[in-house]
């Protein structure tokens, strides 16, 4: 795993950045692969980035959008991030319908739509039993829990070692999750942090050792690259001493002050 971090001053110059950042991860997969598979994180921090994706001439054939979680809820739901990505970029772009490969919330029951999205998941990606697809890009987010995802602190989620996607649970309310497991097998995950309620959680999540179980986050170690992009309100206190590159164990640091 190579770990990046990077700290922007502010959080339109983060949604930049990762705009660049997602850009050109997005090239390269089409290069190597001709196409690119990239599952979406839901939240508000996410959203000016898919504003700024739905500017791009991009080949949206090649671009296939699937979700890293969602909460049970209808898909016209104010609080559903299929409609959140659909308002703010995929429904202002040419991308064929079935690039688009939202998680299932219609069955009445999560479990099952869970198992239906990994079925899905299966299938499209040609996988045997036992395989885990490798998603060229995974967006992520975390509360000021640390929790990330739908991998909320002290949840049965965090648990699940054999499935790709299961059951998450927010104060009781369901959402469905990629695990940990589908998670790490991803070529590129980024981060996206801003804001200082996050200054707490991020320290826990970058401190040397520190319990998974309260800050899932922490499971995060994807086999290929993991970013970390920051506001400095967020990232503040992980930058104490220096303003320019330096390394922290296996993680590199860079201030854009
Ligand atoms: O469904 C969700 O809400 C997200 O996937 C979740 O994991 C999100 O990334 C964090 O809760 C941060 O949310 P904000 O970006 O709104 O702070």
């Amino acid at each position: 795993m190579k770990k990046l971090v990077e700290i922007l001053p502010d959080k339109q110059a983060l949604i930049e950045r990762s705009l660049t950042l997602v850009l050109e991860k997005m090239q390269s997969a089409i290069q190597e692969r001709g196409q690119c598979t990239l599952a979406l994180s839901g939240g508000s921090t996410p959203k000016p980035l898919y504003e700024a994706l739905a500017e791009q001439p991009l080949p949206w054939e090649k671009i296939q959008v699937f979700w890293g979680d969602e909460r049970y809820v209808p898909s016209d739901h104010p609080e559903s991030n299929q409609r959140m990505a659909r308002q703010a970029w995929l429904d202002r772009v040419s991308i064929p319908a079935a690039n688009i490969h939202p998680m299932p919330t219609s069955a009445g029951d999560p479990a099952r739509d869970a198992q239906n999205y990994e079925t899905e998941l299966q299938q499209w990606f040609k996988l045997h039993s036992g395989e885990v697809p490798v998603f060229d890009i995974v967006l992520l987010g975390i509360g000021d829990d640390g929790h990330t995802a739908s991998l909320f602190p002290r949840t049965e989620a965090l648990k699940v070692s054999d499935r790709l996607v299961t059951v998450g649970n927010k104060d009781g309310q369901p959402r469905l999750t990629f695990t940990a497991r589908l998670i790490n097998q991803a070529r590129c995950v980024i981060f996206l942090v801003a804001g200082e309620s996050k200054r707490p959680a991020l320290k826990q999540i970058f401190a040397p050792s520190g319990d998974e179980m309260t800050y899932p986050a922490r499971l995060v170690q994807p086999k290929g690259e993991l970013w970390w992009l920051l506001d400095k309100a967020a990232g503040a206190e992980l930058n104490s001493t220096t303003s320019d590159q330096r390394a922290i164990g296996d993680q590199s640091l860079k201030a854009n002050n």
